[in-house]
């Protein structure tokens, strides 16, 4: 397939993380032709590098490189309906064809459908089908799901939904290793993992295996918390004369009760997944990594600048702490938007960790403090996420600050009376986790919405500020 338009393609999908910096397709490895003639169905990885020359830990030059899946669905005549997820025309082994992006297309992503059910294998790509995927019918019809995502999530017969990971890394993907272990310990708080796929293909000539997504219980008839904190913050601004606790959608129920299944989740993943004790070292070391994220943030963000020294301080207090830290697997990139309340409670999704992070480090052990750390600072973007498109309104933002802090407290309360632990009670973490996950937001929103600088900016403003007697 042509290396052009592959490039051009993928430099304007939402799910490709390099946008902004000049890059080429190294290479195009077909792991599976899932149909041939005469509408082939392949399923490729398109290694691609950046052209940008780093140095290595050695001072010897690299470019950094990465992987990304592609189902290609190849049509010999264009097809109209699929014009929204046209690759472009092609030669592709001596024919001319429409290449469209497969998982968009309801006669390629069936073919997927079998592969998962059946199990076993298709050239290099394997498929292990777990108790679950029987319920999904054969016949089912499929829905690409809309909205800001790393990857590209498909909902079979309202019954499965597979999450197809677009950007590869060779090894275990934490989602589907993380779904694994709490499904055996019977852990009730997620979507039950239903199949998985995995192929071989090759980095620098040498073959890699690694995951290439995962198919799980589809939660139908549930919201997201982010969209339910968006309606009790929207009922709370409509009647600002009212306090958060007197309000109809007054949200602090459900937070309490997401504080309660996050600690559950905590302890199943304690139990099915390996921990440590962390003491001084281990902490002196969160602490640079911590440090290190602050000065790239600096460079980047410059208004985080007069804040650094303080921040800085707080880091080098969790090094000085003197009680050990259970570290154990955790969610690591734990916002409103990762859960989803069903009639039967709260449900946790996605466990891949920080996008940003390399494979390794998303499936190192952490403090649960750290999804702790990264909720409350959900609680803080939920209350002010209304405010950013209006004039300042000094009432308003007071009613977000009581909306935060109750729900932020309430989230604490649920996860103390679950887990036996106040989360609070570790001033010390949770101060240093949550600045460090508003150093990230800080850089993750200067990339991606520069709009909404300002929230984890203020964060960071409370945050340094010494604190009043
Ligand atoms: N099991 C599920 N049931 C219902 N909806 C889901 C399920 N898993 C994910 N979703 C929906 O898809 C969205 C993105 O899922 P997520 O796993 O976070 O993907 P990504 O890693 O691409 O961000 C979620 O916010 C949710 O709306
Ligand atoms: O869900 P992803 O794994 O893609 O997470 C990334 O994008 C999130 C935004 O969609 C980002 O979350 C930040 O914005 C949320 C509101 O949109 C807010 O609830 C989170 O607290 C805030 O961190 C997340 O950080 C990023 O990794």
């Amino acid at each position: 397939m042509d290396a052009q338009l592959l490039h051009d393609w993928i430099d304007t999908q939402r799910w490709f993380g390099g946008k902004g910096r000049p890059w080429h397709v190294a290479g195009v490895e077909q792991l599976a032709e899932l149909r041939g003639d005469p509408s082939p169905v392949r399923l490729v990885v398109v290694s691609l590098e950046y052209d940008e020359v780093d140095l290595d830990a050695a001072g010897g030059q690299r470019r950094q490189q990465e992987a990304y899946q592609v189902l290609a669905s190849l049509r010999p005549e264009p097809a109209e309906h699929l014009g929204h997820v046209l690759i472009g025309e092609s030669d592709v082994d001596g024919r001319h064809y429409w290449v469209y992006d497969g998982l968009h297309d309801k006669e390629a992503t069936p073919l997927l459908l079998d592969l998962l059910k059946q199990g076993g294998t298709s050239g290099t790509v394997s498929a292990t089908a777990l108790a679950g995927v029987a319920r999904v019918p054969d016949a089912a019809s499929t829905t690409v799901l809309g909205g800001e995502q790393s990857n590209t999530s498909l909902v079979f017969g309202g019954v499965g939904i597979l999450k197809a990971f677009r950007k590869l890394a060779p090894g275990v993907n934490p989602d589907i290793e993380v779904h694994e272990a709490l499904a055996r310990v019977g852990c009730a708080e997620i979507a039950t993992p239903y199949a998985h796929l995995a192929g071989r293909w090759h980095v620098d000539g040498v073959e890699v295996e690694g995951d290439l997504g995962m198919m799980q219980e589809f939660l139908s008839g549930a919201s997201g918390g982010w969209e339910l904190a968006m309606v009790s913050v929207r009922d709370l601004f409509a009647e600002a004369d009212l306090h958060a606790d007197e309000v109809g959608g007054d949200f602090a129920a459900e937070s309490c009760r997401l504080g309660e299944a996050t600690a559950k989740v905590h302890a199943a993943l304690a139990e099915a997944l390996p921990t440590q004790s962390w003491g001084s070292a281990q902490l002196q070391a969160v602490a640079d990594g911590m440090l290190g994220r602050l000065r790239e943030a600096v460079r980047q963000v410059p208004a985080l600048e007069p804040h650094a020294d303080a921040l800085a301080r707080k880091y080098a207090a969790l090094a000085e702490r003197t009680d050990p830290v259970l570290a154990q697997r955790i969610h690591g990139d734990y916002h409103l938007g990762q859960v989803m309340r069903t009639a039967q409670g709260w449900r946790l999704l996605d466990f891949e960790g920080e996008p940003a992070k390399g494979l390794d480090e998303r499936r190192r052990p952490d403090s649960t403090i750290r999804d702790v750390a990264g909720m409350l600072r959900s609680f803080d973007y939920a209350a002010r996420f209304q405010l950013m498109d209006r004039p300042r309104d000094p009432q308003l933002e007071y009613r977000a600050d009581e909306w935060a802090e109750r729900n932020r407290s309430a989230f604490c309360d649920g996860y103390a009376a679950a887990s036996g632990r106040d989360p609070r009670d570790d001033g010390d973490l949770i101060c240093a986790y949550e600045a460090d996950k508003a150093v990230y937001e800080l850089i993750y929103e200067a990339r991606n919405r520069p709009g909404w600088i300002r929230i984890p900016l203020g964060a960071i403003e409370r945050l340094a500020a010494p604190a009043t007697a």
